[in-house]
């Protein structure tokens, strides 16, 4: 089952056609990764997802976002739409409050106030990111104390607080050393069996080792999408094939 699906999707910056007409599906609990050279599109396309580019001025989209059967783009209340599509990003940012706070503060800001059930989303969301262990001695301390690594556990757990049925995470891994890489990357095979994931990434064997679909951009188009073996061993598109043997890029 697709839990989103792009159709015909056209987005300009200005004059900037940066994204021309893209479809693609992405399947319900598994891990989709975008790849392709930098400026071809990917974070744009995943922002989509969302509609956090509705906050860029002079932003035009065409085509449809389907989720869940649903427009975002036409029937969707778009607050209620960034809880259930969540996104990581690229530099951990946690909140400048203690462990706790971080993970409790979309809960309180919907006006949670009872707090056995903070205290219980909190434990859970911490488990669920692999941190729990890391940090339960702790929670009352300031997030800044923590590693690179671990911020970045914080802000999946603040995702996750929010139960939210997809995850678009944006290299979230590059600001990372290899050992808190690893980390993220196993949290992901155990995330994948909960949430629908979309991940840009320029690694390629990040996406080889953690999707299950690849979708392939180039100059703001999609060039080729599929299961994550064929895209790197059998491409059907040479530019594909020149990426991913990583002639350029
Ligand atoms: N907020 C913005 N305002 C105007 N143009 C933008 C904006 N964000 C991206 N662009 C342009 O849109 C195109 C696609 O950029 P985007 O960031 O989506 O590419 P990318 O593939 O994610 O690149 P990278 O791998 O370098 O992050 C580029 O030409 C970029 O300059």
């Amino acid at each position: 089952m697709n839990k989103l699906e792009v159709n015909n999707l056209n987005l300009f910056y200005g004059d900037n056609h940066a994204l021309k007409n893209i479809s693609l599906a992405i399947p319900a609990r598994q891990v989709t990764a975008l790849i392709g050279p930098s400026g071809c599109g990917k974070s744009t396309l995943l922002r989509t997802l969302n509609r956090m580019n509705d906050l860029v001025a002079g932003v035009k989209i065409n085509g449809d976002v389907m989720f869940d059967g649903s427009n975002i783009y036409q029937d969707v209340d778009v607050k209620h739409l960034r809880m259930r599509v969540g996104m990581v990003f690229q530099k951990p940012n946690p909140f400048p409050m203690s462990i706790y706070e971080n993970v409790a503060f979309g809960l309180r800001a919907q006006g949670v106030k009872d707090k056995q059930v903070l205290d219980d989303t909190v434990e859970e969301s911490l488990r669920s990111a692999a941190l729990w262990d890391e940090v339960k001695d702790r929670l009352n301390t300031p997030a800044f104390g923590l590693s690179g690594g671990q911020q970045q556990r914080l802000c999946i757990a603040r995702t996750i607080a929010m139960k939210p049925e997809v995850i678009l995470m944006d290299e979230p891994t590059s600001a990372l050393d290899p050992i808190a890489t690893h980390k993220i990357e196993g949290l992901m095979d155990e995330l994948r069996k909960q949430f629908t994931i979309v991940i840009v990434t320029h690694s390629m064997n990040q996406a080889k080792r953690i999707s299950d679909k690849t979708a392939f951009f180039w100059m703001g188009e999609l060039v080729e999408h599929g299961e994550t073996s064929q895209i790197f061993n059998q491409p059907r598109d040479q530019r594909t094939q020149g990426y991913v043997s990583g002639e350029f890029g």
